[in-house]
């Protein structure tokens, strides 16, 4: 068993894909609170690596506790369920549902009544559904979209749609959430707004783990950094151990991924 502080502990973790080995060997331990950065050049295996700790992909091998419990990440729902929340490389939202209803969506995992009671729409379903639609009226307030809750999804702005995928994730109430690139895309301006909006969910208590490729972004937010390179972890630490790293500089700020 972990630390009791720690919330995700993965070790191990391969994927094969044909001849390529896309993850050899990957590990990481991320603690409450934390921010933790995944970065590596194009090609890394840092979405392979989201994809397989939320059930996507099936490991060839790889062992993995989510607060202090075993789990098997086999399937999307069940991840979810388990207390993991991403948001994805290519926004997924549901363009012609409204704001709030994507993120009610979100906040479905967590209910009770089920299916049978939606369909009969029983009282008790009817109570929940009025609480859910106000969680997720304050989850876009906290993300700062509040006032574009009645819009549909794909009417909003690139960077407005990023912040309803992280009220959708939040929604959740998961253990750990995982941003895929959430900067993707952003200007500059966004990009202040988003790390306002990371610091301000890590500072609610949240354990946030973090695919990105804007280098600054990472290093001035992130508490630890796990970096890849074909696949294999070339260098963990703080931002600045990483940073000064000889391998890193060679494989991933030589490269001019992104710096
Ligand atoms: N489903 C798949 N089938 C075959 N190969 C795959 C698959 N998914 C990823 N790969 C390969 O695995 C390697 C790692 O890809 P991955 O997308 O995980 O890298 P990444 O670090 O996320 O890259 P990027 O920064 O460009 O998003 C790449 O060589 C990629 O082509």
């Amino acid at each position: 068993m972990s630390k009791s502080n720690t919330v995700l502990k993965v070790s191990g973790v391969s994927k094969r894909f044909g001849g390529l080995q896309a993850l050899s060997q990957v590990g990481m331990e991320i603690e409450a609170g934390q921010v933790y950065g995944l970065i590596g050049p194009n090609g890394a295996g840092k979405t392979t690596f989201f994809n397989v700790i939320t059930g996507l992909y099936t490991p060839d091998e790889g062992s993995f506790e989510l607060g202090g419990e075993p789990y098997r990440p086999q399937a999307v729902h069940q991840v979810a369920r388990a207390g993991i929340a991403r948001t994805f490389q290519n926004i997924r939202l549901f363009g012609e549902m409204t704001a709030l209803e994507n993120v009610m969506v979100g906040r479905h995992v967590r209910t009770r009544s089920g299916l049978l009671g939606a369909v009969l729409r029983t009282a008790s379903f009817k109570q929940e559904e009025a609480a859910i639609a106000e969680r997720a009226q304050e989850l876009l307030d906290y993300v700062g979209i509040g006032q574009l809750a009645a819009y549909k999804a794909r009417t909003l702005s690139y960077g407005d749609q990023r912040r309803l995928e992280i009220a959708r994730a939040l929604a959740t109430d998961p253990k750990l959430i995982a941003l895929d690139e959430p900067a993707a895309g952003m200007n500059a301006t966004e990009k202040v707004a988003l790390r306002g909006l990371i610091e301000r969910i890590r500072g609610d208590g949240r354990t946030i783990l973090l695919i990105e490729h804007d280098v600054k972004l990472v290093m001035g937010l992130c508490d630890r950094v796990t970096v890849l390179d074909y696949g294999k972890t070339i260098a963990q630490g703080t931002p600045a151990q990483v940073q000064s790293d000889a391998k890193v500089i060679e494989a991933y700020l030589g490269a001019g991924a992104h710096a």
